[in-house]
């Protein structure tokens, strides 16, 4: 057997369009979208990813501020500048890149962005929405995530969906929203004892671990969706996923390339959040 790919690249291209229409019919009614990046630091991966958001919404008809900050910023001066972007009706999304230098306290940048503009969804209110089911806005990958499994029709009601990865940023957000679409979660991690036993049984199976080709075929249950979350970069500079993707696409049913998979789809979710808090705005001011 040889399994499906799904395409996230082709997936996001379509989403995309729709997005751009609705960026235009608030341009149009003055109420362009935008979207400001804070970036702190110099990692080149989060450069990479910056670059590619603000590139994803100049092709969307959306307007991007980026604010770039040296690894030693003072944590004040950013605070002040959410502040600012918080009180600035024009903006309607902000982005703090993750990982932060370790002057930083996360939670705390996370808090300060206003909870209408937090287009991340990693902001504790939005997070406590989510998980009791209410609308907030949800975490861009684990969000992409979900509509590549909505747009191949997977099953997820009765499902037994297992997440490889506990973090907050991906996978807690994960299995919370597969728990909403009636999965049955099962969330992995490094203390785990017995990981395959586990992830065999899995109809859909994401992996967000951060370990190159981690999840191999001999993991996965025959015909089962594979989700690959990860992002790593190989010493001889090539992308490559947390799924070793030949062991598992010999076994599995259908399964996301790394790269052009769940990577596109969250840089699309991101502008999708950044496009419905600028509709928010624009009904409150009757426009
Ligand atoms: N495509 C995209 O848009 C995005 C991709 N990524 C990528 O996804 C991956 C995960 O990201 P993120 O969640 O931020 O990473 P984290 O490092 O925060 O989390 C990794 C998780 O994997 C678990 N883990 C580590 N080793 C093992 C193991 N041997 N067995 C089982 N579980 C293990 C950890 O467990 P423990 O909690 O016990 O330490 C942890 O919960 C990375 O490759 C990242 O680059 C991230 C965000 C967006
Ligand atoms: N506040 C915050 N929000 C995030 O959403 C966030 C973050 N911090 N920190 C880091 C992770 C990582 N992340 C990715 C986004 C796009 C691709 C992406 O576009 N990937 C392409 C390839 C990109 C390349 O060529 O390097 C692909 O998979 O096809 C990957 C990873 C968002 N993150």
């Amino acid at each position: 057997m040889t399994a499906r790919i799904i395409d996230g690249k082709a997936l996001a291209e379509r989403v995309r369009g729709e997005i751009a229409a609705r960026a235009a019919g608030l341009a149009a009614r003055g109420e362009q979208p935008c979207l400001a990046v804070l970036l702190i630091g110099s990692d080149p991966a989060s450069a990479v990813y910056v670059r590619n958001k603000v590139a994803g919404c100049e092709k969307a008809g959306i307007r991007s501020l980026r604010f770039d900050y040296p690894a030693d910023a003072a944590p004040e001066v950013v605070m002040a500048k959410l502040a600012e972007l918080n009180a600035d009706p024009a903006v309607h999304g902000i982005l703090v890149q993750l990982p932060l230098p370790l002057q930083f306290d996360e939670a705390a940048v996370l808090e300060a962005i206003s909870v209408e503009k937090d287009v991340d969804g990693f902001h504790a209110e939005n997070v406590g929405r989510l998980s009791q089911n209410q609308e907030a806005f949800i975490p861009c990958t684990p969000h992409g995530v979900m509509k590549m499994l909505e747009s191949e029709h997977v099953p997820l009601s009765g499902a037994e969906a297992v997440v490889i990865g506990r973090s907050n940023i991906v996978g807690k957000p994960m299995a919370m929203l597969l728990t909403n679409a009636g999965a049955t979660v099962t969330v992995c991690h490094s203390k785990t004892r017995d990981l395959a036993f586990h992830t065999r049984r899995a109809d859909v199976l994401v992996a967000a671990v951060g370990k190159p080709r981690f999840v191999t075929g001999d993991l996965i249950k025959p015909g089962a969706t594979v989700i690959d979350v990860g992002i790593n970069r190989l010493p001889d500079g090539k992308l490559c996923g947390d799924v070793d993707f030949d062991s598992a696409a010999a076994v599995a049913g259908a399964i996301t390339p790394v790269p052009g998979g769940v990577g596109p789809m969250t840089i699309t979710m991101l502008l999708e959040n950044t496009v419905i808090s600028a509709e928010r705005a624009a009904r409150r001011k009757g426009l």
